[in-house]
């Protein structure tokens, strides 16, 4: 097992990575707690209790199991309503401030879940278990939380630290295919902006990546992580270097808004963004052409892609609702070399209109479909 500390100015926390964490949970909590399972409330969605539900429980004492809210899954519930209906259930169950929330999920689960925690009764603990691969080495990670509105990705929410994150790798033994290599995108984007041995480690080892082999798993979250924890510990609130988690995502957001969240996985989004970014990269020379190659052909060794297909212009206004544009100005994160991202400030319509068109002609032609790329 692995251990990352996170510390930033309002909270420090551990993130444990390894095998089998899962079946050791309760007594792990009693340490990050302080105290025994009592009024312990588990955030999951159907399909993941359904296959792990006897392991959750394993280390719970049986006279005092926690209670278990469900969220459905897919984008659409990640919603102000949902959130409504969730601190209902936690109310009608008696739940107080000194409670523990666990989510138990993907990013949605954790993003709903850990926005829930801040909000309830002004704020209670929670913890993550992430079961997805993109919720190992992202979202479980950094307190962000949230949910989308009709108009936009996270466009409410708050910052909330987690009291600690277990990353049990053994999850991902029953994650479908498409939703690890949609994981997988986001350690992509680790590498290319600020770990180039993950890059370089990504591009030796796909083979044993994609076959989940647990060494090479283990390694990729573990540096995936490490390298969010030391941004969230420089910028906790995203003024300055966080912005750079955020590359692929001007667009790769502005696709899930533009597609009403129906079509593409958060991950497969920002893929599609990283390669318009890498390419506004190469024009504005950040990147050399034999390094933007080596990004996309990266990108594309863990796809396949889905195919898209969407009006240039109505992708260009979904991203003019992007968080990181502030006061009139927009805010791009590009890809400088590998291993290392610049946040500029004076990309121009043209230039975001061209490398938007360069990238949706890609998509198009993909032979991919959202069928296909399922297993
Ligand atoms: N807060 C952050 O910093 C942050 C970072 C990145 C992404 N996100 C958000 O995360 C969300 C995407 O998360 P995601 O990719 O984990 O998708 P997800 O939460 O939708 O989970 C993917 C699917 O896999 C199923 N599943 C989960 N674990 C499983 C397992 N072990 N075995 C079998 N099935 C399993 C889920 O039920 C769901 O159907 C997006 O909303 C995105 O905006 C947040
Ligand atoms: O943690 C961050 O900061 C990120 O930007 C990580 C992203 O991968 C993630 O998708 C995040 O939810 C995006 O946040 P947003 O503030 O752009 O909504
Ligand atoms: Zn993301």
């Amino acid at each position: 097992m692995r251990t990352i500390q996170v510390k930033s100015g309002s909270a420090g926390y551990s993130v444990f990575v390894g095998r089998g964490l899962l079946s050791t949970l309760s007594r792990r909590l009693v340490n990050v707690r302080g105290k025994g399972p009592r009024g312990v409330f588990v955030l999951t969605s159907p399909e993941i209790w359904s296959l792990w539900a006897d392991a959750f429980l394993e280390s719970f004492p049986h006279q005092d199991p926690p209670s278990i809210l469900f969220l459905q899954p897919g984008e659409e519930h990640k919603r102000l309503r949902t959130v409504e209906r969730l601190a209902e259930q936690l109310a009608e169950a008696r739940a107080d401030r000194s409670s523990l929330l666990i989510a138990f999920g993907g990013g949605i689960v954790g993003d709903v879940g850990g926005f829930l925690a801040a909000i309830f009764m002004r704020g209670i603990d929670y913890v993550q278990v992430p079961t997805t691969l993109l919720a190992q080495v992202d979202s479980s990670v950094g307190g962000k939380t949230g949910v989308n509105l009709q108009a936009g990705k996270n466009l409410v929410g708050c910052f909330h630290h987690p009291l600690a994150v277990f990353a049990d790798t053994e999850l991902l033994q029953t994650l479908p295919s498409r939703e690890l290599r949609a994981g997988l995108f986001e350690s992509v984007k680790a590498g290319i902006i600020r770990h180039p041995k993950l890059f370089g480690y990504m591009e030796r080892n796909a083979g044993a990546i994609l076959a989940r082999d647990p060494k090479a798993i283990e390694y990729v979250v573990s540096a995936s992580i490490q390298m969010k924890a030391e941004v969230v510990g420089i910028d906790e609130l995203e003024n300055g270097l966080r912005m750079i988690l955020n590359y692929g995502h001007t667009l790769g957001h502005a696709i899930e808004a533009a597609t009403r969240y129906r079509k593409l996985l958060h991950g497969e989004a920002v893929a599609w963004g990283m390669i318009a970014a890498t390419r506004l990269g190469l024009a504005r020379q950040t990147v050399t052409r034999a390094q933007a190659d080596r990004i996309e052909k990266l990108i594309f060794e863990y796809g396949p892609l889905p195919s898209l297909r969407l009006p240039v212009d109505r992708l260009l206004d979904a991203a003019t609702r992007d968080k990181k544009n502030r006061s009139g100005v927009r805010r791009v994160i590009l890809p400088s070399g590998i291993g290392n991202a610049v946040v500029v400030e004076d990309v121009t319509d043209a230039e975001l209109h061209d490398v938007a068109e360069s990238m949706l002609r890609t998509a198009r032609e993909s032979s991919a479909t959202t069928d296909s790329v399922k297993e």
